[in-house]
């Protein structure tokens, strides 16, 4: 017999998938989306997902702290995220929030949603969905726990790291160059609530520690992409 076997029969490929973990301003999102455009690969921001989950809530007056109240958004909760690094948005609904999920407002109120299991199981599920699906290669997710729940099972898992200072000094410089102190005090505040939930300042079994410290923007890049490119894919 020839030709081509219809879809549902063929065997799945599994894309290659990376998983990048870090704190806040240690450069998750600019370096995972850099590699993945050299690489022609996916990039997927889980922590939009998160803010965009805040963003409705506040939207809709929901009380972040009443956990029912926020599990109940998700029924509806319409999102939608670009994963080409070259067309990046975030949309809920009809409402494109790439912006405004960056705004403080938003960014102070994340972690309450973000501790809640319900809606951690629930973003979970669709990021594996992307994880799974797409015509790239491959995908650059990164975040929190994607190393360690998401994607466990990921070829290469990566610990993004940088000193205290210079995460500090990156986010500062990014905002505008604020130097009062108080864009660090929330980085570390969001950080501290963060933990509660997931560690994401120790690698963990089998994952790889990159600390950027020392290196700039490029040479982050160039060495996220080497260990990507050490790791034949499977198959
Ligand atoms: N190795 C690096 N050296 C200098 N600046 C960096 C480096 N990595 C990231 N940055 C910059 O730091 C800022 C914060 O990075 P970002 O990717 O938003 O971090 P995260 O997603 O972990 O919060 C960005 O302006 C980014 O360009
Ligand atoms: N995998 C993830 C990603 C983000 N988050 C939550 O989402 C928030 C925003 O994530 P982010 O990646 O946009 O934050 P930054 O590091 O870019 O400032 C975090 O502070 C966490 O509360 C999470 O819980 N798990």
């Amino acid at each position: 017999m020839s030709g081509a076997r219809p879809a549902a029969l063929r065997p799945s490929i599994r894309r290659f998938a990376v998983a990048v973990d870090g704190p806040a301003g240690s450069g998750k999102s600019s370096v995972s989306r850099a590699a993945a455009r050299e690489l022609g690969f996916d990039y997927q921001d889980t922590g939009a997902a998160y803010r965009a989950l805040a963003w409705l809530a506040a939207q809709r007056g929901v009380d972040v702290d009443l956990e029912d109240a926020v599990i109940g958004l998700l029924d509806d909760f319409d999102y939608e995220i670009g994963l080409d690094p070259d067309d990046y948005f975030v949309r809920v609904g009809r409402d494109t929030v790439t912006e405004a999920i960056r705004d403080p407002a938003v960014s102070a109120i994340v972690s309450r949603v973000a501790r809640i299991p319900r809606v951690r199981e629930h973003l979970t599920d669709i990021f594996r969905g992307r994880i799974a699906q797409g015509d790239r290669p491959g995908i650059i997710t990164e975040g929190r726990d994607i190393t360690t729940i998401v994607a466990p099972d990921a070829p290469v898992r990566v610990l993004l790291t940088a000193s205290e200072a210079a995460r500090q000094a990156r986010r500062a410089a990014e905002l505008g160059g604020d130097t009062s102190g108080s864009v660090g005090q929330q980085l570390s505040a969001r950080d501290a609530q963060d933990l509660r939930v997931v560690d994401f300042m120790n690698a963990a079994e089998g994952v790889t520690t990159l600390d950027s410290t020392d290196l700039d923007f490029e040479q982050t890049v160039a060495a996220l992409v080497a260990l990507i490119r050490g790791v034949p894919p499977a198959g």
